[in-house]
């Protein structure tokens, strides 16, 4: 069983699998095809990806992959805490730009669905977070893209400040949302 917590922005959708906790710890199902179409996630993934970062204030994001590349992603945390970030890059949604955040934590047990279409990062809100995601589409290290994280005219409030991140030189270099040239275009879905 999987509850619908939030849906934004045309397809992003902020879920939370039941879990089963008795006096050993918890159980829970972080990945069931069933459950999960039943709140219309459908998406046949094709990989898992997991990403350890050891300080608080670490970002990695904004990115993306461009179509035929692009990638839809369900993101999870199993140790430690992020900021979660969702941007619509779809050229013609009525949200174009548009973000929408999540605190997703290993004690929340929160997910994130950001389908193709949305750029995604996070930062992490405590030391030593792993950040466990699926995609359904292969990386594909040409059409890897990004936008800078503490774009203005995204504004958006990562929970840390952000004059003091820890970026790799990719992220670093990212350019602007005013000089991003979107390869998405909105479906009218
Ligand atoms: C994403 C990826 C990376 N790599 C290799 C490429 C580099 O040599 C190394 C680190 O890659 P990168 O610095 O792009 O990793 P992140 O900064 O965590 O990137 C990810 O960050 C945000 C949160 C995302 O949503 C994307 O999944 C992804 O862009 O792993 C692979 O071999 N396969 C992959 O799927």
């Amino acid at each position: 069983m999987v509850e619908l917590v939030a849906e934004a922005l045309g397809g992003v959708k902020l879920v939370r699998p039941r879990r089963f906790e008795d006096e050993r710890g918890f159980f829970t199902e972080t990945w069931n095809a069933r459950a999960f179409a039943a709140i219309g996630i459908n998406t046949a993934f094709v990989q898992d990806n997991h990403s350890r970062s050891v300080r608080a204030g670490t970002v990695r994001g904004l990115h993306y992959q461009a179509p035929p590349f692009a990638q839809a992603k369900l993101v999870r945390v199993s140790q430690g805490r992020v900021m979660d970030v969702a941007v619509d890059a779809r050229v013609g949604s009525p949200s174009y730009g548009q973000h929408f955040k999540a605190e997703l934590s290993a004690d929340n047990g929160l997910q994130l669905f950001v389908p193709a279409g949305f750029l995604h990062g996070f930062m992490t809100l405590e030391d030593d977070c792993h950040v466990q995601y699926k995609v359904d589409a292969h990386y594909d290290r040409a059409s890897d893209g990004a936008v800078r994280f503490d774009d203005p005219d995204l504004a958006i409030d990562w929970g840390l400040p952000t004059g003091r991140a820890i970026l790799s030189q990719k992220d670093a270099a990212a350019p602007l949302w005013r000089d991003f040239t979107s390869p998405f275009v909105w479906q009218g879905d």
